[in-house]
């Protein structure tokens, strides 16, 4: 058995079957995904609440990434994925035919399981976003560079040395930069792909403790292998098996009481 500690959590549990359109930013209904002809993703329902953070657990291949990147149309560019149901972002089919994918991505960010900071300078870094939407005023890049790397809990140990190159960052800074990078465009959604899976474990519970903070501004979803990550920093997880989302409930019901046999098994280390 596979002991689980929990945050306390700051606000009480939603009832996720009754979530209002404003309390809810992603609002999936019967989604099916194919990668050819094999089913990754099947009949997935749920509502995931506005600034809160909702985890997607489950063993590997059962769609947790799948799933995620269907809520930015990151699977687009996989040849041959045809996606059927619908996504709900804020009352609006982000599959529709009237979508800019550009600028959904926009609003929803990802940060992924290696960083990826680009070979350009802390400070550049941050802007990239911005210099592409043609901000280049000096005031307002300084401005976003100082907001975006609080943010990220990064300022306080970059803010001598912004304009050295982000390799020589440690690998936990440079996930903390790519995370300043995606929040410096004021997304409304930040998906997270296993972002500590490459990191080590101190960095790891900075990065933990940072998912904490950007509630209050961003709804967050983050993937993770790692049970006990889910259990501290969600308030909801889901809990998927075989590209079915199995149960999906408050992080403490879930892993305290959970309603179904397989995700007793799972969280109870039978399987996974
Ligand atoms: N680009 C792709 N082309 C074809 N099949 C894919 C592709 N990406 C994922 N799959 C398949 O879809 C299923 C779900 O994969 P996915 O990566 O979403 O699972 P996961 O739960 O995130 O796994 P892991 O925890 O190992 O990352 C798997 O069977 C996988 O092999």
């Amino acid at each position: 058995m596979i002991a689980i500690e929990t945050l306390t959590k700051s606000s009480a549990p939603l009832d996720l079957k009754q979530l209002t359109p404003e309390m809810t930013a992603f609002d999936i209904d019967n989604l099916d995904l194919f990668y050819g002809d094999k089913q990754a993703l099947s009949g997935i329902t749920m509502k995931i609440p506005r600034n809160q953070v909702t985890a997607f657990i489950g063993p590997s291949g059962c769609g947790k990434s799948t799933l995620l990147r269907c809520l930015n149309r990151m699977n687009d560019l996989v040849d041959g994925c045809n996606v059927s149901g619908k996504i709900l972002l804020n009352n609006d089919d982000i599959y529709g035919k009237h979508v800019d994918v550009a600028s959904l991505r926009r609003n929803v960010g990802m940060v992924f399981q290696r960083p990826n900071p680009f070979p350009k300078s802390i400070y550049e870094n941050v802007v990239y976003g911005l210099r592409l939407q043609g901000i280049n005023n000096r005031r307002d890049l300084d401005e976003a560079v100082e907001r975006s790397l609080k943010g990220a809990a990064l300022w306080d140990e970059v803010k001598d040395r912004l304009h050295d190159n982000a390799f020589g960052l440690s690998g936990g800074q440079q996930q903390r930069l790519v995370i300043a990078r995606a929040i410096a465009i004021q997304p409304e959604v930040l998906l997270l792909d296993e972002p500590t899976s490459a990191l080590d474990p101190i960095s790891t519970l900075t990065i933990e403790e940072l998912i904490h903070t950007l509630k209050d501004q961003f709804t967050v979803v983050i993937v993770t292998h790692n049970m006990q990550q889910a259990a501290r920093v969600s308030d909801q997880t889901a809990f998927m098996y075989m590209g079915e989302l199995i149960e999906y409930s408050d992080t403490n019901t879930l892993f305290t009481t959970p309603a179904k046999k397989k995700t007793e098994d799972y969280i109870t280390g039978r399987y996974g």
